[in-house]
């Protein structure tokens, strides 16, 4: 069982046996029946096959209604008979274990078969249609194999399955019924403006779909032919072609009768001659998987001609001339724990799930796509919903609907955005896709709003929407052009007089004096925040040393690795225009009380050198220091990112949480766990009045 993602479970004694296969015909009724199945089919698997393995070692203990060997796990019934049994497939995982079966078929008829017919295996259901000369009659689900049920009240909704075809003919057309991806997002977009709970996927959507009478809405489905076969009032001789063709003819046939086959789509039947051939073929469906309009799970082969099916023979729940290569799960149920708007280049605003991480297909998955907030809305999706999500190959996993009845009562609403969540500009949602009133613009104005907030540049007056009308004015396109607005620009926008134009000049003309630190952190540069953005100015002390650091260089910098390092080159040789047009509007590029490193920034220092480095003198060299609580006395105006930043000058390392490695605890009013912890780690602590001592000598 090397195929398998996880191992399956093994049963302790032969009451879990019991569970196990209560727990598995269960699910299997709610499969076949168009109910929700607690179980992804990796799920369903593993469960079955630890029932086979038990069984093997216990067989006076196998339970008649145990789903080994049976078609549907011998859950389903129907009371329509079929006139040839309607049988499952068995299964391969491996180019080996195909090899090994192809030779084992070649055993059993006495010689090698002639050529193989591969065709996809369309994940849905299979259906038997049967034709009364010509006239679509009758539709039966494949049941138990021996008889179906009933569900001739779909036909007309099933397209590729015609109600005439071309010609008077009398047989019936095996095939697989299954919704597209898109049928399947109409299906739960209608289902859910009735009322009613989505379908977890597309196959129970099928399923489901399928089975339902009398429902108050219709949604269409498809249908894919994969045999045709005589009834009992077939024509002698058109029973005998029917019995005689070989496979690819008959589907030929098919489509020529007017019904549709796997022929019109990117995965079309061929037959080939040998292993080789077939395995090619196997691995280019395999490929094509993630991009087909409609789900596969798998890569049916079959023995082309006629002779040597009938030679093979069929057991009693699978044919012999015929085998599944099967594809890995694609689809797991897991939990949706969130969901993020983030804000496109365009200004659209885009949700994104985020989930239980789960296995799929061999990675890891942790978010999937929302494409739009009514994709949430047609879903019916909440917070805490066990989800199936799709993923195959390399396209991003998707959310197909949440498993409705494994709901619990406590999943939430998922709450939208009521302003545009970068910005904070109102949201244009006549389309289906949000955008952000700002459009393109909308990148402008969060950044610079951020560039100057009270933690960076600190532009007093500057709030988001003198920062909407700036950039609606055409003033500004980045954060350089704030420091040559002129007078008359600025008395030329709306609300804005003389006085708050004065103001705002002036606050602007004083964040020119901004240590680097903040500066660098105005830029907004990918992968660097506030305090990132000081160990950097503090390390290299010069605008000019930072540009001129290579990612070696930047490594340097405590925090930053062999990822980021490159990444904050690259962008800060991006933003080269923008800091030279700061430069040259006068704002400070250099971090007060920082000496610039003294090894040459290109060359990695040797590993003694390392101590000199950083070499900081003040009076906090070498601790981690946290703050808890309100700041008072002489501290009391500053922020908690100012108090980090004074920390840092002072030569100590800023940090938020207490651990053994902290120093020192500098604890104001107010303080709680942080001072808790401090105190049963027998940390130092400081009161905010003993700390600004200790500092005095940095404070203005
Ligand atoms: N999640 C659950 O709770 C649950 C329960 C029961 C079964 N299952 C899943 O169902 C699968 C087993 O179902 P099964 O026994 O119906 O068999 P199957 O789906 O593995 O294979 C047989 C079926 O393949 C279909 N098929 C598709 N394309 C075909 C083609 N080109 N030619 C011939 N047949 C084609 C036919 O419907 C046929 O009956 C397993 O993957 C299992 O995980 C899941
Ligand atoms: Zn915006």
């Amino acid at each position: 069982m090397a195929h398998m993602t996880t191992s399956a479970p093994v049963f302790v004694d032969a009451a879990a046996y019991v569970q196990a296969v209560e727990d598995a015909s269960k699910a299997a009724a709610a499969y076949y029946s168009g109910g929700t199945s607690a179980l992804d089919d990796d799920s369903y698997d593993r469960l079955v096959w630890a029932i086979a393995a038990f069984e093997a070692e216990h067989p006076e203990q196998v339970l008649p209604d145990s789903p080994t060997g049976k078609v549907a796990g011998g859950a389903v019934q129907g009371d329509v008979p079929h006139t040839a049994a309607m049988l499952s497939l068995d299964n391969v995982f491996t180019p080996e274990e195909f090899t090994t079966w192809t030779a084992s078929v070649a055993r059993r008829i006495d010689r090698e078969v002639t050529r193989w017919n591969v065709q996809p295996k369309l994940d849905g259901l299979a259906i038997a249609a049967r034709y009364t000369d010509g006239h679509l009659t009758r539709l039966v689900t494949r049941g138990d194999g021996t008889a179906g049920e009933d569900v001739s009240h779909a036909i007309g909704t099933i397209e590729g399955l015609p109600g005439r075809l071309t010609e008077p003919v009398t047989l019936e057309v095996r095939g697989e019924v299954l919704m597209t991806n898109d049928q399947f997002e109409h299906a739960n977009t209608v289902r859910t403006a009735h009322g009613g709970a989505p379908f977890a996927n597309p196959r129970n959507a099928a399923a489901g779909t399928l089975r339902a009478k009398d429902r108050a809405y219709t949604v269409p489905m498809t249908f894919f032919a994969y045999g045709l076969l005589p009834l009992p009032d077939t024509a002698a001789d058109a029973a005998e072609h029917l019995t005689t063709l070989p496979h690819g003819d008959l589907l030929r046939y098919a489509a020529d009768l007017g019904v549709r086959t796997p022929a019109d789509t990117q995965v079309p039947g061929v037959t080939l001659d040998g292993v080789e051939d077939v395995l090619a073929r196997v691995e280019e469906i395999a490929a094509l998987r993630a991009e087909l309009p409609f789900g596969i799970d798998g890569i049916v082969v079959k023995a082309d001609l006629a002779a040597d099916q009938q030679a093979a023979g069929s057991g009693s729940r699978a044919p012999r001339w015929a085998i599944a290569f099967k594809l890995p799960a694609v689809e797991k149920i897991t939990k949706l724990v969130g969901v993020e708007w983030n804000v496109g280049r365009t200004g659209i605003i885009a949700p994104r799930a985020v989930l239980e991480p789960v296995d799929i297909d061999g990675s890891t998955v942790t978010y999937a796509t929302l494409h739009n907030p009514s994709d949430i809305t047609r879903r019916d999706l909440r917070l805490g919903d066990q989800v199936m999500v799709y993923k195959a190959g390399d396209i991003i996993p998707r959310i197909e609907a949440p498993v409705a009845h494994l709901r619990t009562g406590d999943e939430q609403p998922i709450a939208f955005p009521e302003v545009c969540p970068q910005c904070g500009s109102a949201i244009d949602a006549s389309e289906q896709r949000w955008r952000c009133e700002r459009g393109r613009d909308c990148h402008l104005v969060a950044s610079l709003s951020y560039a100057a907030g009270r933690d960076q540049l600190d532009i007093e007056g500057l709030g988001a929407s003198r920062v909407v009308q700036l950039v609606e004015a055409g003033l500004v396109a980045d954060i350089a052009d704030l420091f040559t607005l002129t007078r008359d620009q600025l008395l030329g926008l709306e609300r804005m007089g003389e006085t708050s134009t004065d103001n705002l000049l002036a606050a602007i003309e004083a964040a020119k004096t901004q240590p680097l630190s903040r500066v660098l952190c105005a830029l907004g540069v990918r992968g660097t925040g506030r305090s990132m953005s000081r160990r950097i100015a503090r390390h290299f002390a010069t605008m000019d040393h930072i540009r001129s650091a290579d990612a070696n260089a930047m490594q340097q910098v405590e925090g930053i690795g062999t990822e980021k390092a490159p990444v904050i080159v690259a962008e800060l040789a991006e933003l080269a225009p923008v800091i030279e047009k700061l430069i040259a509007s006068g704002v400070n590029m250099s971090e007060p009380g920082a000496t610039p490193p003294t090894t040459p920034p290109t060359t990695p220092p040797a590993p003694d050198d390392e101590a000199d480095t950083d070499e900081q003198t003040g009076p906090l060299d070498g601790m981690t220091v946290v703050v808890t609580g309100a700041m008072t006395g002489p501290l009391e105006q500053l922020t908690r990112n100012e108090m980090n930043e004074l920390i840092e000058r002072a030569g100590g390392k800023s940090s938020s949480s207490v651990s053994k490695r902290t120093s020192l605890v500098v604890a104001g009013e107010g303080a709680g766990s942080k001072r808790t912890k401090a105190e049963t780690l027998g940390i130092r602590l400081a009161t905010p009045d003993e700390f600004a001592d200790l500092v005095s000598a940095l404070l203005t």
